[in-house]
């Protein structure tokens, strides 16, 4: 059976939109993304918060930026270091409302309400999803299917790409306020008393607004919570109440979401299918930032995804290119990330405090190596207050992770 498209991209997120961006930039290919939600932006879990990479790299207007900030404060109890590293706030659903218009201004064609629900296969190979859209099941036949379908992975997980049982799950809540904030940073807070076994923080988002939110990653959630805590919006309101840095006067939306990591050496290619973004676990394992990775897999999908059409040859050997470079690059140091992560949210609240100090101690070069996630193993030594304790619990991760 021939083809309805030549490229079909289940999910409307920051890395399906960067796909069929690059795809109709870079070629006469026809592209057509299915998303679930009823719009683009009511995807709107994130906080935004992002670098330069991003606004350079992917074109992104000033228009969907709330707020750009001159630096990164680390706090812990006692503790509080300032890093320059520059940043920026996205309002999330009006930047994913862009990446979807331009990719249409580009030629791809956008179907929301349309929620993909299997890979169709023939002979082993992926040719197309079936997917439901006004209550009638549909099929879309195609060269390439990409699965960017976010943390639910809608077609990796059924495609057996990943390994579940070997993931480590977070959650995230974000109150979005009017009200004073008196920094120009992005706050990162680690203590277990406003977010047990994870961080809370504050973004600035324009004038007289700004973000504030809590995540932890469910296993230190476990270990670090009273027996008697409250909710996550307990916490949140708490968090928002705590600190004369910033006076809330009401609340404009509420983001929430997940974020799973599974140490990131996924498969990530096979006959037929891509994955990119959440759906395969490109998320920095250690701050949980998502949409600078997630764009890049994209990218670096979307090259050798153009090579392998351009052969008529969209199988897993020539797909799978894109997964040995992800892997070249990311992969080992997404591995150590995850283990960085799974010390730095069950420290105690001493070793935070050495964590916090030893970051401000950095040289500018480290700081730049800590902003593009390429800390060597002598910077992380600087940086980590390893007990004893920590090193048997290192061992064990490196053989879990
Ligand atoms: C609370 C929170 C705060 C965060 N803050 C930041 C931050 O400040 N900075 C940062 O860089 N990252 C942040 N992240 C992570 C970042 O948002 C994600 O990594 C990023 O959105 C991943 O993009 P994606 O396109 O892979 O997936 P998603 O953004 O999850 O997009 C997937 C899309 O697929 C759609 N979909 C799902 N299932 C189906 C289906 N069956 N059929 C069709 N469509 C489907 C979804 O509706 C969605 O639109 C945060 C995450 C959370 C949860």
């Amino acid at each position: 059976m021939s083809a309805d498209a030549d490229v079909v991209v289940a999910g409307g997120g920051p890395a399906g939109l960067q796909f069929a961006r690059e795809v109709t930039a870079r070629s006469e290919y026809d592209v057509v993304v299915l998303e679930s939600n009823d719009a683009l932006s009511d995807n709107d879990k994130s906080t935004g918060g992002t670098f330069r990479q991003v606004i350079d790299r992917y074109g992104i207007p000033d228009d969907v930026v709330m707020a750009e900030n001159e630096d990164v404060v680390f706090e812990a109890p006692g503790a509080s270091s300032t890093l320059d590293i520059p940043g920026y706030v996205l309002d999330f659903p009006a930047f994913v409302e862009y990446l979807g218009e331009d990719a249409e201004a580009r030629g791809a064609e956008i179907r929301t309400s349309a929620r993909v629900q299997a890979p169709i296969r023939e002979g082993g190979r992926v040719v197309g999803v079936e997917y439901t859209s006004g209550g009638e099941r549909r099929e879309l036949r195609a060269d390439l299917v990409v699965d960017a379908t976010g943390p639910r992975a809608v077609l990796a997980k059924q495609l057996g790409m990943f390994d579940p049982d070997s993931a480590q799950h977070g959650v995230g809540k974000e109150y979005e306020v009017e009200g004073r904030y008196d920094l120009d940073s992005m706050l990162f807070r680690f203590d277990h008393d406003d977010a047990p076994g994870g961080y809370a923080w504050t973004f600035p988002a324009g004038e007289d607004a700004f973000k504030a939110g809590i995540c932890w990653i469910d296993d230190f959630y476990e270990t670090h919570a009273p027996a008697d805590d409250g909710t996550m919006d307990d916490y949140v309101e708490d968090w928002l109440a705590a600190d004369p840095r910033w006076e809330a006067e009401s609340i404009r939306a509420v983001h929430a979401g997940d974020a799973v990591s599974n140490n990131s050496i996924n498969q990530r290619a096979t006959d037929g299918l891509v994955a990119v973004g959440d759906a395969v676990s490109s998320i920095n394992p250690l701050f949980g930032e998502g949409i600078r990775p997630g764009m890049e897999s994209a990218e670096m999908a979307a090259t050798v995804a153009l090579a392998a059409l351009d052969r008529g040859e969209t199988f897993r050997e020539r797909l799978a290119v894109y997964e040995d470079r992800w892997n070249d690059e990311k992969g080992l140091d997404w591995r150590i990330q995850r283990i960085v992560c799974e010390l730095l949210y069950d420290f105690t609240p001493g070793q935070q405090r050495r964590f916090v100090t030893s970051a401000g101690r950095l040289s500018d070069a480290q700081v730049d190596r800590l902003q593009r996630y390429e800390l060597t193993l002598r910077d992380y030594l600087e940086l980590y207050p390893f007990d004893a304790s920590d090193l048997s619990k290192a061992r064990a991760l490196v053989r879990h992770v």
